[in-house]
């Protein structure tokens, strides 16, 4: 083991394995995207650091768990909670894997996910350190928001604003199935918990945290102290002889730092206090485990915003906790509006309007429907000026449906040339998606149905003309009634090749506008 660090970890049996939990679980908020960050962070080469650079021996079992099985077809709102049975049974199945680490006196690092599943691994530390040292741990929460709504005090039902709430014992609920589970032995005490970085206080949260006296220490404070001071102050509040668990949400950070989180908040941490505060939770040596969540990498598959987690500077100063969060921006683009923090002036929030100019677009997936629709409208385009041939060539009239097939498909080919051009302005607005993509949907439509008829009946059917002349009358030889044949039959076949490509159209333009639709929601 090559591992960098001094510090002697006070309640790890064994300081140099550490547990890695990855979680693709976003079912605590509405939003898409946290599920998939921890696959992100993993191909970013995160297991590789902490194994080569920190040297840890990790025990990881290879997984980015979604919990597919654990996922009710029906979970219908419960005391204004959404997604309750999903979230707890997801919670409650981590909670057992977090313990199964953290009982064998190893560390333990879970990737989320959104913040619900710190229920699920607080739970299983707390209880796992219960057993193994007979002591309370305190609970570190660094995060914009202090997620400690109860169910009945939450203004939006999702569950990764309420999971201090649940793990403190301040929402119960009897039912085993919706954190009835969360028992005792669970559950963390407010007075050994303490926030940091908080700028995004509900109104009834921060009742709670006064009637609690819960230790908080907001941007407010990091800004009249400094982060050093701070940290002092939070750290001499847990006392040097306690195991912590950090749970560290990226929207802490300031959005300029970590854009790529599903509720980002103005007048964050800078990435080095963030550094800085790992740093000094790891120097205590009482560091236990820790979450990494509200990651996203593209929202649903709309984002290309990829954060890739580095050690860096906490690895320069020998630590072993987060370090930051860099984003790469290709594509089509990046950020979803920031929150302001509420102490900011709605001048900033005009600057911020205006900036917004750039959306994120699931590259692959666009670029791949692009391509076939490019190919299916030029297809279209040119079999049905062949149509126009032939029928010239025979001298017999033009039906009204050649010459439209021509012009839509000519629309559908400068509609994608638009877009591709407004995708490297970085100008795609999910407005005009959605407008382009519904006028093509209904001309394609009518035409569909058109060719459909002409093909399929009721009256004189291509298709039935087709195998009665084409199909059921094969001429072979070198003369020139096999030529006509062969004519014909590529005839019949371009007809079906027209439907098809008619069909995957439609159903492209129908997909841009859910997706336009998808980015537009997102991006309110
Ligand atoms: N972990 C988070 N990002 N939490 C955001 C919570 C926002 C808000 N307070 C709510 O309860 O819905």
């Amino acid at each position: 083991m090559t591992t960098t660090s001094m510090v002697q970890p006070k309640f790890l049996s064994k300081g140099d394995e550490l547990g890695v939990v990855a979680v693709g679980f976003s079912g605590g908020q509405c939003k898409p995207g946290v599920d998939a960050a921890p696959s992100a962070l993993i191909s970013n080469g995160l297991l590789t650091q902490l194994r080569e650079e920190l040297g840890y021996k990790l025990f990881h079992d290879d997984q980015v768990h979604s919990y597919k099985d654990l996922i009710p077809a029906h979970d219908p709102d419960f005391r204004g909670m959404k997604n309750p049975l999903a979230v707890s049974a997801v919670t409650r199945t981590l909670s057992e894997q977090v313990y199964s680490h953290a009982k064998e006196g190893r560390c333990v690092l879970t990737l989320g996910g959104d913040h619900s599943i710190a229920i699920g691994t607080i739970a299983g530390t707390a209880k796992a350190i219960r057993e193994r040292l007979d002591r309370e741990m305190a609970v570190i929460w660094v995060d914009a928001h202090c997620d400690i709504n109860t169910p009945e005090s939450s203004d939006s039902g999702n569950i990764h604003g309420m999971p201090v709430a649940f793990l403190a014992g301040l929402a119960k609920e009897s039912r085993e199935d919706i954190f009835g589970w969360i028992k005792k032995e669970n559950m963390i005490s407010l007075s050994k918990l303490v926030y940091i970085g908080l700028r995004d206080v509900d109104r009834p949260e921060k009742q709670i945290l006064r009637d609690n006296k819960i230790k908080a220490f907001s941007m407010h404070d990091i800004d009249r102290h400094g982060i050093g001071k701070v940290m002092e102050m939070a750290l001499g509040h847990i006392g040097n002889d306690t195991p912590i668990h950090l749970s560290f949400d990226v929207d802490a950070l300031d959005p300029l730092w970590a854009p790529s989180t599903g509720t980002p908040v103005r007048g964050g941490l800078t990435l080095r206090e963030g550094d800085f505060i790992a740093e000094c939770v790891h120097e205590t040596g009482c560091l236990v485990a820790m979450d990494l969540v509200e990651n996203v990498r593209g929202k649903g598959a709309t984002r290309v915003t990829i954060p890739s987690l580095r050690l860096s500077s906490v690895l320069e100063k020998a630590g072993r906790a987060i370090s930051h969060c860099d984003n790469l921006e290709s594509g089509f683009s990046p950020g979803q509006s920031p929150k302001m923090a509420s102490s900011e002036s709605t001048m900033t929030e005009v600057i911020v309007q205006r900036v917004r100019t750039k959306y994120h677009w699931p590259p692959i997936q666009l670029n791949f429907w692009i391509l076939i629709m490019l190919v299916g409208s030029a297809t279209i385009l040119g079999i049905f000026a062949n149509f126009i041939t032939v029928q010239q060539q025979l001298q017999v009239g033009i039906p009204w449906y050649f010459p439209y097939w021509i012009t839509v498909s000519s629309l559908a080919l400068i509609f994608i040339l638009l877009m591709l051009w407004l995708i490297s302005q970085r100008q795609l607005l999910p407005g005009i998606v959605i407008m382009g993509s519904f006028i093509l949907f209904v001309l394609w439509i009518v035409g569909l149905i058109v060719v459909s008829i002409e093909l399929w009946g009721p009256v004189g059917s291509v298709s039935g003309n087709c195998s009665l002349y084409v199909d059921g009358n094969n001429v072979q030889g070198p003369n020139i009634e096999a030529l006509a044949w062969l004519e014909q039959r590529s005839i019949c076949q371009s007809w079906t090749a027209a439907w098809a490509f008619e069909l995957v159209g439609c159903v492209f333009l129908l997909w841009m506008m859910i997706m336009a639709y998808q980015v537009y929601r997102d991006d309110i």
